[in-house]
């Protein structure tokens, strides 16, 4: 199945057998072992969280007590923590779950939305630099800003321009947060117990990268721009795949299946509350050979 192929001005190879086996087989371990992906997540979407993580095949439990996520995580294959909404007593409490999750070697998946608006949410995305999550998912300006954040690259000049605070839609595109994400990732990668992290940029094509290997992701539907916790609830399938597969395949089996299953909703649906039900059908009914014979550009 490897090839070559043109896209926007840039070379392109195609995805290897290996990796498209590798999602296969995590599309399907997750239906047969139902793994249990554990919630810190906001109050928004956190339904559509759990119903997408049971969709895809796993289990769901969301909980913000901080002991009760860290018994949790001794039992669970992965957690997930989403900062979109806030609370008081979250500036201590995540910071103190990401160290005892380290403590514990417990693979997790951060979504930093919103990164960048309000002092509480900087201080917590910044305590998770020294206590990193496995896999990142983020849109674009959460990455940027992330990145910006951790202090990852070059410092920024006096005169240069900043990244702005965005709300919880991107105002940035997926190309502009390539260097950023793969900067992130072997960050997450250099502190992972065994080597390894990945960080998932959405947008209208999605990017995945191990810090190496930057994976492109063509398709899916802009219907998921209308439904909130399109990417909550990637963030929480990311998670459910995390506890089956290691963070690159996780990353790239959880935004694939979201792009096939939004593309077969926005074919049956007729609006955004029918298209939430149709992709949650989608997710559920899609097989896993759908999944991993997508295009997958690398480079
Ligand atoms: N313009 C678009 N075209 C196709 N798919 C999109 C588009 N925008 C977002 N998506 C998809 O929606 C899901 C959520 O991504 P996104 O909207 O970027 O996340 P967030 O809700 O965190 O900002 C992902 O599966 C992504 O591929
Ligand atoms: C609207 C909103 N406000 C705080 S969190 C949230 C949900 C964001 O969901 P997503 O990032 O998946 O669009
Ligand atoms: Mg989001």
């Amino acid at each position: 199945m490897s090839g070559s192929s043109y896209t926007g001005g840039t070379a392109a190879v195609s995805a290897t057998d290996s990796i498209r086996e590798r999602i296969a087989q995590a599309v399907n371990s997750v239906r047969e072992t139902t793994p249990l992906a554990q919630s810190f997540t906001n109050f928004v979407t956190i339904n559509l969280v759990a119903n997408a993580q049971l969709a895809a095949g796993g289990t769901a439990a969301m909980s913000f007590l901080p002991d009760d996520i860290v018994d949790t995580a001794k039992i669970a294959g992965s957690t997930y923590i989403n900062v979109g909404t806030l609370l008081p007593f979250y500036k201590d409490a995540l910071a103190d779950i990401a160290r005892k999750l380290q403590y514990l070697g417990k693979p997790w998946v951060l979504d930093p939305v919103a990164a960048g608006i309000g002092k509480t949410r900087t201080a917590i995305l910044q305590s998770f630099k020294a206590a990193p999550p496995t896999v990142i998912r983020g849109n674009a300006s959460e990455i940027i800003a992330l990145d910006a954040m951790w202090e990852l690259g070059a410092p920024a000049r006096a005169d240069a321009e900043t990244t702005r605070p965005a709300g919880v839609e991107a105002v940035d595109e997926v190309e502009s947060s390539v260097q950023a994400a793969k900067r992130l990732a072997r960050y997450l990668a250099q502190h992972a117990p065994n080597g390894k992290g990945a960080v998932a940029v959405s947008g209208e094509a999605d990017l995945v990268t191990d810090g190496e290997t930057v994976y492109r992701l063509p398709g899916g539907s802009a219907m998921m721009t209308k439904i909130t916790g399109a990417g909550c609830s990637l963030g929480g399938v990311t998670a459910t795949y995390l506890a089956v597969a290691e963070p690159l395949t996780a990353s790239l089996a959880a935004s694939l299946l979201y792009n096939r299953a939004s593309e077969i909703a926005e074919r049956e649906s007729n609006g955004p509350g029918s298209f939430q039900v149709a992709f949650l059908d989608a997710l559920w009914n899609i097989t896993a050979d759908q999944v991993a014979e997508s295009r997958i550009l690398i480079g």
